[in-house]
């Protein structure tokens, strides 16, 4: 029996790795498949792992209608026997319902890959429609995360190293490994600091999302001999 399966999780917890393993494998036993995603970090038309696979992949866009692109496929002979759908979260609400429709009337296996929530912890619209369709939710076992060693839960944006909880929902950017040095004046008004902004990503654990603590401002805290797991400012969740 065809499925739709959310394979879910941080950024960073290798969902891109997994869909690229799960083509793979299904390939080797004569499957036929095709390969979407929308926005990779590596560019379009790509499935890229941090671990250094890719892959090419048909680019999703408002335009793609996913109903007519698997049967277009099926009817030039190709074979389709599923489907690998990375940065899901990406996807209108119209078009993880063709996916759904697409494993009940052609028996398609769907395996969709991505983020359940942006920076402000809001569902993604794509996402929200998987979570309420999917016949399976997989949350990924290698865990991303926080700097305090916790299991990260949350994705949080930073601009110039600092975390932000205001700004479009879409921004294409992959987590800071080494994050700039941080604008001391930034730290706690980093919508107002005004200098050129370099958007990146953190993931982190609840209590330190919800203290808007990332690792830039747990380390000024450190330095400050203050504990970081602490807050010492009123930074109220919005
Ligand atoms: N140099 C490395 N050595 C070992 N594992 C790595 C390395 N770089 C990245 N990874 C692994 O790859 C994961 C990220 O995989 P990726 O598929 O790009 O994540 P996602 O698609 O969820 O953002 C990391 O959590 C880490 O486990
Ligand atoms: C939290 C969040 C993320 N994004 C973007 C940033 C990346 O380009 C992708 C996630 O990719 P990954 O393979 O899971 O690392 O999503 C965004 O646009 N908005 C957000 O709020």
């Amino acid at each position: 029996m065809a499925e739709l399966v959310f394979f879910s999780g941080t950024m960073d917890c290798g969902k891109s790795t997994l869909a690229l393993q799960m083509d793979y494998n299904h390939s080797a036993r004569g499957r036929g498949g095709i390969l979407f995603s929308r926005n990779d970090r590596a560019g379009e038309s790509v499935i890229s792992s941090r671990l250094g696979l890719r892959t090419r992949a048909v680019e999703v866009r408002d335009t793609t209608d996913f109903w007519e692109e698997a049967v277009r496929r099926r009817s030039a002979g190709d074979r389709v026997d599923y489907l690998i759908c990375d940065e899901a979260q990406f996807y209108s609400e119209e078009q993880v319902e063709q996916l759904a429709r697409i494993v009940d009337e052609l028996g398609i296996d769907v395996f969709a890959f991505g983020i359940a929530t942006d920076f402000r912890t809001k569902l993604f619209p794509g996402s929200q429609r998987l979570i309420e369709l999917a016949d399976r939710i997989e949350v990924l076992q290698v865990r991303a995360l926080c700097w305090c060693g916790r299991r990260a839960t949350h994705n949080a944006r930073t601009v110039n190293g600092v975390m932000v909880v205001t700004g479009d929902q879409v921004v294409v950017g992959d987590v800071e490994k080494r994050s700039p040095e941080p604008d001391p004046e930034a730290l706690f008004a980093p919508e107002e600091a005004g200098a050129a902004p370099v958007v990146g990503y953190e993931t982190l654990c609840r209590r330190h999302y919800m203290r808007r603590m990332g690792a830039q401002q747990a380390a000024r805290f450190k330095e400050l001999g203050e504990d970081p797991g602490v807050c010492a400012v009123d930074t109220p969740h919005p």
